[in-house]
């Protein structure tokens, strides 16, 4: 077996077997901690320019359908586990995961401990990282090139490059691709709406002339302060009455075009077993969560936005709802696609809303 290296911003090195395609890559190094979903986890835009380390030991084992992919490809950087399966059991099977990490040239590391990996990063925060399988590596020509990294422009590369339909007889919906998980599309779909995906950098005029039903924003990679663009299309779009509904970076833009601010968390938030909580009813769901950058709720403009939800673990903000406007968002996964579908009664929540204003 041929050792593969993963070396920490810090200097710690972590020894494991490669897996995978033998690529060298830097990236920011993530954890996600589900227990299952992998493959949701690698097609999720989101993770474009990020490695990710696997918490739960063995992964793989239902192997790979192709059928379940969030997107028409693989996106980080790296995938890390503690071990990943050999025989994948599963009558719906396509492919075993190496195959698939071997498809979109993805590196992965095996056997290496990510008990200690994951520990580290909840120490020290996010890292970036070096996966390699040169064994001479010399850490003074490394570390400086692993402080400088930032994933940039990571939102063009993952938005769609035409926009396309899925056909329905309800509520007209304007979805605004930013990296979106497919599974948001469909739960609109399956809610019977009209869907018109169009790519991230549309110009609101072109959607406003549309008259669509209700927009929506979707989650996306990177910093969403880069999105300079995308914020100044969505200033536009909050002074209109229509609808909108926005999860994750979508949820961020909308708050950043509103005056917020984002930073980036410790170690951000990243598995399906988050729970927040909702400050109308103090109901608590348990969500699906990818994210590493959250709002300051407190620099926020109560005038214009109250904070929707909350995290129950750390008190982050989770959502916000737009006073006066028909507008609500959220940073969590109502689409799931990894992890429990308790807050999917947003998007009925949201076709509601469409409904209300119609008949207003
Ligand atoms: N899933 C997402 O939309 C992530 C949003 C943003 N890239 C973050 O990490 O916070």
């Amino acid at each position: 077996m041929e050792k593969a290296f993963l070396i920490l911003e810090d200097g710690s090195v972590y020894e494991g077997k490669a897996y995978g395609a033998r690529k060298e890559v830097i990236s920011e190094i993530v954890f996600n901690t589900s227990m299952t979903g992998y493959l949701e986890v690698l097609t999720d835009p989101s993770y474009a320019g990020q490695a990710v380390i696997m918490t739960y030991p063995l992964i793989g084992n239902y192997g790979i359908c192709l059928e379940d992919m969030e997107s028409e490809r693989a996106w980080p950087d790296a995938f890390i586990a503690r071990e990943f399966a050999r025989m994948p059991s599963n009558f719906r099977c396509d492919m075993g995961i190496e195959e698939f990490l071997l498809k979109y040239d993805i590196p992965g590391i095996e056997g290496l401990d990510t008990r200690a990996l994951t520990k580290k990063l909840r120490e020290c925060g996010t890292m970036n990282g070096l996966i390699t399988t040169n064994e001479n590596f010399n850490l003074d020509e490394i570390l400086p090139k692993l402080k400088e990294y930032k994933p940039t422009g990571v939102v063009k590369k993952v938005t769609c490059k035409e926009k396309y339909e899925l056909k329905g007889d309800g509520y007209k919906v304007a979805l605004l691709d930013f990296g979106a998980k497919k599974n948001i599309a469909r739960s609109l779909n399956e809610r019977g709406c009209n869907v018109t995906v169009y790519p991230a950098l549309t110009k609101a005029e072109d959607i406003i002339a549309t008259n669509p039903d209700g927009i929506m924003l979707s989650n996306g990679p990177g910093d969403p302060k880069e999105c300079v663009e995308i914020i100044e299309e969505l200033k536009k779009l909050y002074n209109t009455d229509i609808p909108i509904f926005a999860i994750c970076l979508g949820h961020q833009l909308m708050a950043l075009a509103n005056g917020a601010d984002t930073h980036k968390m410790k170690y951000g938030h990243r598995g399906a077993n988050h729970p927040v909580k909702d400050l109308r009813n103090g109901r608590v769901y348990i969500s699906s969560q990818n994210h590493g950058y959250v709002v300051d709720d407190e620099k926020m403009d109560k005038n214009i936005a109250e904070p929707a939800f909350v995290n129950v673990n750390d008190k982050t903000n989770e959502g916000l709802r737009y006073v006066g406007k028909n507008i609500f968002t959220v940073q969590f996964h109502p689409e799931a696609c990894p992890g429990p579908k308790d807050s999917g009664v947003l998007f009925d929540e949201f076709i509601k809303m469409m409904e209300d204003k119609k008949n207003a």
